[in-house]
């Protein structure tokens, strides 16, 4: 088992994390200067394995992301019938075969699998069942689950409308219209127009509510589809529509994780180094355009060449005014390059983001505070006024990008030290090392 996937165990059922793993984040002692390689994009590679396996015949995912979240939806897949052969670490290959139960599957606490999978366990015939690790039961997942009930689903959720669920599939899932209030997460609009072109009717959903979250990721979503041979459109605001049709086997090859990268250029911004995410492709489906304008707001430079995407840090790291409702997974790392910034900051529009992880206001407020920074928390987000830190014990609550805004911290404070840095295998088990062997260049 590789570092990092053994911090995942069963207990009485559902896997959760296991054993805490302290970790004193490293103090830069110089300029960060790297080429850094990650692994696939999370949203990408958990994306490819539903297209794949919804797909007339077999497809091939290279460079995918191997973490827990998207090991974990190989797994549930599979446990439906689906065969995904992750032997080859860099070139995953999924066979579909028809969705059957009885199946239960550990969604961990990864939002793609929980949001993704249902609608797809939906075509199955015969009982599925989901659950996850314990804050995964407090994450919303009511608009899936009624939208599904109101496109002929037989499911059945916890009285709070979340995990545990239990879908009772009959092999065909009728679809047609629905309406959501997706305001919560655009997951659930990823996650049912992801398996909507096998519906026999295919889909119409409405969003009505607040604006929905992740734009970026929507437009991955509708790419992906497209890519895979289904017709969509979503030419209307807040209205998609997915024809019934046939969804191809095909070849992914997974852009690199910029959401996983973040953390690495915010350590070029903090330093005054430079950090080159090395195999970024000139065209990409992640929102690497909203990524370089905030970096470059908060001082830093980005270039693109074909060496990779790289931040260069300038000694200068300017507090920002920002809405990051489209890039609402980053909260927690800018908030962490935000209290090190020379001015105060307020990053807002991410409300939704209670509901990720953890609660991710809450545990940003508590968390930056222990280390000194004066914080004001808002329903929607924080102010964030840089002052005096020192280092502090940080709880990391289960979240990858909690640990990851305190290993930015711990770049100019010493003594930061993370109750548990384990939890950094949701999305790149390698992070620790890779975080350490970087730091340790500078
Ligand atoms: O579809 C996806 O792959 C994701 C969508 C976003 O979810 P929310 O809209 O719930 O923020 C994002 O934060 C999450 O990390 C990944
Ligand atoms: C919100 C996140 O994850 P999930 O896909 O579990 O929602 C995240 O990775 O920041």
């Amino acid at each position: 088992m590789r570092p990092g996937l053994g911090t995942a165990r069963r207990q009485n059922g559902p896997v959760t994390t296991a054993e805490p793993r302290p970790w004193s984040a490293p103090p830069a002692t110089g300029p960060v200067t790297a080429t850094v390689r990650l692994p696939g994009s999370k949203s990408m590679t958990a994306r490819a394995l539903i297209l794949a396996a919804l797909a007339d015949g077999p497809s091939v995912i290279e460079a995918p992301l191997r973490a827990r979240d998207t090991e974990l939806m190989a797994a549930g897949l599979r446990a439906i019938g689906v065969e995904v052969d992750t032997t080859d670490p860099d070139r995953w290959v999924v066979t579909p075969g028809p969705f059957r139960g009885p199946a239960r599957v550990d969604v961990g606490l990864a939002g793609t699998i929980m949001r993704f999978l249902p609608p797809a366990a939906a075509l199955a015939e015969g009982v599925v069942e989901f659950d996850g690790d314990p804050h995964a039961r407090n994450r919303p997942m009511g608009p899936i689950v009624e939208a599904l009930r109101g496109l002929g689903v037989a499911i059945e959720s916890s009285p709070t409308g979340g995990l545990p669920l239990t879908v009772h599939g009959s092999g065909l899932v009728e679809g047609g219209e629905v309406v959501i209030d997706a305001s919560g997460s655009s997951q659930f609009v990823s996650g049912l127009l992801l398996s909507a072109p096998c519906f026999a009717k295919g889909l119409t959903l409405r969003h009505e509510g607040p604006p929905v979250p992740s734009a970026p990721h929507l437009r991955m979503t509708t790419h992906m589809l497209r890519a895979a041979g289904a017709v969509v459109d979503e030419s209307v605001p807040d209205v998609w529509t997915v024809e019934p049709g046939t969804l191809r086997g095909r070849t992914w090859t997974i852009e690199p994780d910029l959401s996983g990268a973040v953390p690495f250029f915010a350590a070029a911004a903090v330093t005054g180094g430079t950090v080159t995410l090395a195999g970024w492709p000139a065209d990409s489906w992640q929102p690497v355009g909203r990524v370089a304008e905030i970096f470059t707001r908060l001082g830093a430079e980005v270039t693109q060449t074909a060496e990779g995407l790289t931040v260069r840090g300038t000694g200068t790291l300017r507090g920002i005014t920002a809405d990051l409702s489209e890039v609402s997974e980053l909260t927690p790392v800018l908030s962490a390059l935000a209290v090190l910034a020379e001015g105060p900051s307020e990053l807002r529009g991410v409300e939704h983001i209670r509901g990720h992880e953890t609660d991710r206001i809450a545990a940003l407020a508590a968390e930056l505070g222990k280390v000194g920074a004066g914080i004001t928390e808002f329903r929607d987000g924080l102010r964030i006024e840089p002052r005096p830190l020192h280092g502090a014990g940080f709880e990391t609550y289960a979240d990858h990008r909690m640990a990851h805004a305190a290993a930015v911290i711990g770049l100019s404070v010493p003594g930061v030290e993370l109750t548990d840095v384990g939890c950094t295998s949701k999305t790149l088990p390698e992070f620790p090392e890779l975080w350490a062997g970087l730091v340790a260049k500078g």
